[in-house]
């Protein structure tokens, strides 16, 4: 069924595990995951970026509430990364039933009063909101002390802006980063960080940038053709601690896009022959299943819908 993120959210940071919200720009991403969402029992949340709203439109944004409907376990469709108020409102207009501001970038005061802007607006309509504060960015080993707080999430003034904007989940800076390059080695996750915010806020908390970046599907990647550096994700059990904590969604990305890619890239490499569309896009389906069926074990969504 297609609910609000909050009616997801809400349950989980209660209940001690995360829900993971996957970026999806296509038909069989989507399948990937709300079939083994279905199959698992587990709530599950769909996120498009406004990259994907250019690229798929209101033909994606349809496809994907669809499925939500009939899928018999609980579906959000969210829009990640919101850029403005009017983006959110087209969101919502779209049939989205989450949607993100990200204001962080900005001064305090004009986050606050971004995200309030869409709150208020979201909320008239019935539809969860999700914000930002702190600065998202890889923490080296090296970075000193005062450096690190300038990226990562203060808790004082994360209490303080959920209170001024009303927000219903929030996305903090922790340590992690968007994409396959998370920092040399295991990420530097600030787990005391988070156990303090969370234990001065109740809401649902967010982890942007959590894809954990597999060692085998990157060389997979590279086997068949695909050319990448030294990649790194978040440890899984990062991510298992976090959401012992507070952390709520967790947002991946990179982890489906790799594996869609492995998926295809070893058709066309096994079979040059082949031209028939659903042999590579069926088995970067396959592979995309199996990523979505490990995070929902993995971070104890499954069985829980
Ligand atoms: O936080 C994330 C996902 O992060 P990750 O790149 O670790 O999958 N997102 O918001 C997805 C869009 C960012 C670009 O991929
Ligand atoms: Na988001
Ligand atoms: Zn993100």
């Amino acid at each position: 069924m297609l609910v609000t993120g909050k009616e997801i959210l809400v349950p989980a940071r209660a209940g001690h595990y995360g829900v993971p919200s996957f970026n999806t720009n296509n038909m069989e991403i989507t399948q990937a995951i709300i079939h083994t969402a279905e199959k698992l029992q587990a709530p599950v949340m769909v996120q498009m970026s406004e990259g994907a709203i250019k690229y798929g439109g209101q033909d994606l944004a349809n496809l994907v509430t669809d499925m939500a409907q009939r899928a018999s376990v609980p579906v959000a469709l969210h829009l990640d990364h919101g850029s403005s108020y009017e983006s959110a409102l087209k969101a919502i207009k779209m049939g989205f039933t989450s949607v993100m501001i990200d204001a962080s970038h900005h001064p305090f005061e004009e986050n606050v009063r971004e995200t309030r802007r869409v709150v208020e607006a979201a909320h008239a309509m019935g539809i969860s909101v999700e914000a930002e504060l702190g600065r998202l960015g890889g923490i080296e080993e090296h970075i000193v002390v005062d450096e690190k707080d300038a990226f990562l999430t203060d808790p004082e003034e994360a209490v303080r802006f959920v209170e001024e904007t009303g927000t219903d989940y929030l996305a903090i800076a922790i340590g992690t980063s968007h994409g396959a390059y998370k920092g040399k080695g295991r990420p530097f996750i600030d787990h005391p960080r988070i156990e303090k915010i969370a234990s001065m806020l109740d809401i649902p908390l967010v982890a942007h940038g959590s894809s954990g970046v597999p060692a085998d599907i990157i060389a997979r990647f590279r086997d068949a053709g695909g050319e990448i550096g030294d990649a790194a994700g978040i440890a899984d059990e990062d991510l298992q601690r976090a959401v012992q904590h507070g952390i709520a969604k967790v947002n991946v990305d990179t982890d489906l896009r790799l594996a869609m890619s492995v998926g295809s890239r070893e058709v066309f490499r096994n079979t040059p022959k082949e031209f028939d569309p659903r042999k590579w896009l069926g088995s970067a389906r396959d592979l995309m299943s199996e990523i979505v069926a490990y995070k929902l074990k993995m971070l104890g969504a499954a069985g829980k819908a």
